[in-house]
């Protein structure tokens, strides 16, 4: 695809800072570079030199590439100026260059779109881009690095071709059919397939909650008694005072949420209000919404006050919890059995010992790095529907053979999109717009 315009944007940080850079992008990109810059770069090599306005001034001296065309980015040429991160530099080249013919501000996402357009990229590496740029943690790292290097595409091409070829076999069985020559060992086979394709596009739909799990964090609620020390057990995790904590029971209302990054996983820890016979509204409402947060909880952490134990039991079910008995510096019979681990807030005492019990159940719960796993909804919706496909050729009487090819043909091409090797031109505007302008 050729576009007739190009674009422009700042696509490094917040300003000022050290170095920005300025990208651009399409046919007008060489006699942009000529223009400012006196002559065209050599390609991918470094040239440094004034950058001038159209009235000579000069704007910078700054470090300018040229990556010609169709071995760029975009697939288009392009061009790179390094200049002094200053406001007033940035946006007096920003403008120059807008004054040129053909040139505009970029939107977001559209230099990635445009790669994806020229065929640089496909629609998955495109969106584990987007991932990569916004990674925190180690591991949102690792899992974008890997996808915007074509794993998932890989993975997903694999099964499409497996469908593209059961497909072949069921129409050549159906030119068979005509000559009265069955060959049913083959199609034996193919439906073979079919169902452990089922299988297994099912089993890694359900991973889904694995990358939501890296993306957005293993979620750990901290239940317990008023008093128990569960806002000094959240702060004490992530080391500021993120909550109010005082000796009066009822202290805490509303929930307090913070991030810990663990081991190099996102891990969220919620505070809330200790749970017991409401004495008025607000508290009413808060152990409402404790008890309404806990059921979303990856992990409960059942915070007790040894020194005078409540325990919480009515917990929702199904959830994962460990029992941790608190105060451990005002507590006589510190080796209690009922709890997994002993801590004091305090004196930090044993909350090494319990960043490690959540730390691995956190990996658990998140499984091996290099796993590949749908990463967006999107990705789930069509494997869904691809796997519902499946199962409809599957089902579909055996004479049928051209509804069962028509049924391979839908599973195949909800594959085909989830790369964007099928028409995918009604997601595009939603796919792009999440990413940041200058990417
Ligand atoms: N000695 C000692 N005191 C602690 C420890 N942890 C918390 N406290 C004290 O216990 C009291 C209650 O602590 P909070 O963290 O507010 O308890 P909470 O569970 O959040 O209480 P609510 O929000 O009212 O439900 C405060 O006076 C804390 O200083 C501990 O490990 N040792
Ligand atoms: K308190
Ligand atoms: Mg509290």
């Amino acid at each position: 695809m050729l576009f007739t315009d190009s674009i422009a944007a700042l696509s490094s940080g917040h300003l000022p800072s050290g170095v920005a850079i300025i990208r651009i992008s399409g046919p007008h990109v060489r006699f942009a570079l000529e223009t400012i810059c006196g002559s065209l770069p050599q390609p991918r090599l470094a040239h440094y030199g004034a950058l001038h306005a159209s009235d000579g001034r000069v704007i910078d001296k700054a470090l300018t590439l040229f990556f010609p065309g169709p071995n760029s980015f975009t697939g288009e040429d392009c061009g790179e100026f390094q200049v002094h991160g200053g406001r007033a530099v940035v946006a007096t080249l920003l403008a120059e260059i807008s004054g040129l013919p053909g040139f505009r501000q970029a939107e977001a996402g559209e230099f990635t779109k445009r790669a994806f357009l020229n065929g640089k990229i496909d629609l998955l590496e495109a969106e584990a881009l987007a991932d990569l740029v916004n990674a925190e943690t180690e591991a949102q790292r690792q899992f974008a690095v890997m996808n915007s290097g074509g794993a998932q595409s890989e993975f997903y091409l694999g099964w499409r071709r497996r469908l593209i070829h059961a497909r072949a076999m069921i129409e050549a069985e159906m030119d068979f059919a005509d000559e009265g020559d069955v060959p049913g060992s083959v199609s034996t086979q193919v439906w073979r397939d079919v169902k452990l394709l089922i299988e297994e596009m099912n089993r890694h739909a359900d991973g889904y909650g694995k990358a939501e799990m890296i993306r957005d964090g293993f979620d750990v609620v901290i239940l317990g008694a008023p008093n128990a020390g569960k806002s000094s057990l959240l702060n004490a995790l992530v080391r500021r005072e993120a909550a109010i904590v005082t000796d009066e029971p009822g202290t805490t209302r509303d929930l307090v949420e913070a991030v810990l990054d663990l081991d190099g996983m996102k891990v969220r820890i919620t505070d809330t209000a200790g749970l017991r016979e409401p004495t008025g509204k607000v508290e009413a409402i808060g152990i409402e919404r404790a008890r309404e947060r806990a059921k979303g909880a990856d992990l409960i952490v059942l915070l007790e006050d040894m020194t005078s134990p409540v325990a919480v039991l009515d917990i929702p079910a199904g959830i994962r919890n460990l029992r941790i008995g608190n105060k451990l510096d005002l507590s006589a019979s510190p080796e209690d059995g009922r709890y997994a681990a002993s801590i004091s807030t305090k004196s930090g005492e044993g909350l090494d010992r319990l960043l490690d019990m959540i730390s691995a159940m956190a990996g658990e719960a998140i499984g091996q790095r290099g796993d590949v796993l749908p990463s967006r909804l999107r990705h789930v919706e069509l494997l869904q529907q691809a796997s519902g496909y499946l199962e409809l050729a599957l089902s579909t009487q055996d004479l049928v053979l051209e509804l069962k090819a028509e049924n391979l043909r839908l599973a195949s091409d909800r594959i085909g999109k989830l790369s964007g090797a099928v028409d995918v031109e009604d997601l595009l505007d939603v796919i792009f717009s999440q990413f940041c302008i200058g990417k």
